[in-house]
């Protein structure tokens, strides 16, 4: 009877839910949600790691993150530029610092430092540790000190909330990469994602939404899968 009584409860609740909230809003509570539950998911599995010293069974996070690495290392596009426009990962995004390393010992990266009003800059890394600090949103950025990079930038590794195979991508909704990359329309946008920030279906994009040329992520399983990186079909 009880249960009943729970059950009920919980099925309200959730009408009520999506009778107050737009489908948008609805997305964007989802997406919270999941950013706080990945962020306190990544600090239960560094504290884990730490007690245990064990890498011996990754999550799936860090599989992923392992075959997207693999998957840029060998995309001739970004083998090709000579400076890539990166991103210091969030808990909830894939874990590319093995790439930030290569690249920063390679004088190619470029990570962004953000103002308000949407806007950002990209400059040049040369030391991970020594060069950024954290920003905004707990984001790791370059220190106020170091020069803007002025130059051409060729490709850019992209984060997101959600994108589509079609190239579609939906991020924060702060219009950070939009901006920034509509005034780059040279750059080569490469995406970069879970398996599960990617949909099947092509995303609704605005106007000032700007489509990625490609996309990395696993597909289905990372573990079975020749890492590679998927064209957009745009
Ligand atoms: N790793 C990384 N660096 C990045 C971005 C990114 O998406 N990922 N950005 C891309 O623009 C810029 C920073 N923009 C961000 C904007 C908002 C939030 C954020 O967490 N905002 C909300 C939560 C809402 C949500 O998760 O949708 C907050 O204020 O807590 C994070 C980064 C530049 N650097
Ligand atoms: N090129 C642009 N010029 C002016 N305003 C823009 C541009 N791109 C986006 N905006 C504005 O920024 C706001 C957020 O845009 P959007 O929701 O597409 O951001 P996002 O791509 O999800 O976030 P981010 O790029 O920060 O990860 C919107 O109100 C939009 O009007």
């Amino acid at each position: 009877m009880n249960a009943e009584i729970g059950f009920s409860e919980f099925g309200l609740l959730f009408l009520l839910a999506l009778l107050l909230f737009k489908p948008k809003d609805l997305g964007k509570a989802v997406a919270t949600f999941k950013y706080w539950k990945g962020r306190l998911y990544r600090l239960k599995f560094d504290l884990e790691d730490e007690l245990l010293e064990t890498q011996k069974n990754p999550s799936r996070k860090e599989k992923e993150s392992a075959w997207i690495v693999q998957a840029i290392r060998r995309f001739e596009p970004y083998k090709a530029a000579a400076k890539v426009a990166a991103f210091y990962p969030l808990p909830d995004e894939p874990d590319i610092r093995p790439i930030l390393q290569e690249l920063a010992k390679e004088g190619r990266l470029l990570l962004p430092i953000t103002y308000d009003g949407g806007l950002m800059d990209f400059v040049e890394i040369h030391d991970l540790e020594k060069d950024l600090v954290e920003g905004r949103f707990h984001v790791h950025e370059p220190k106020k000190e170091l020069p803007i990079y002025r130059g051409e930038i060729p490709f850019v590794l992209t984060p997101g909330v959600q994108f589509s195979w079609d190239g579609g991508r939906h991020g924060h909704g702060k219009g950070y990469y939009d901006r920034f990359l509509e005034k780059n329309p040279q750059a080569i946008k490469c995406g970069v994602a879970f398996s599960t920030q990617v949909s099947e279906k092509p995303l609704t994009l605005k106007p000032h939404d700007v489509p990625m040329n490609y996309i990395v992520a696993p597909k289905n399983d990372p573990e079975k899968e020749n890492p590679h990186v998927e064209e957009a079909t745009v």
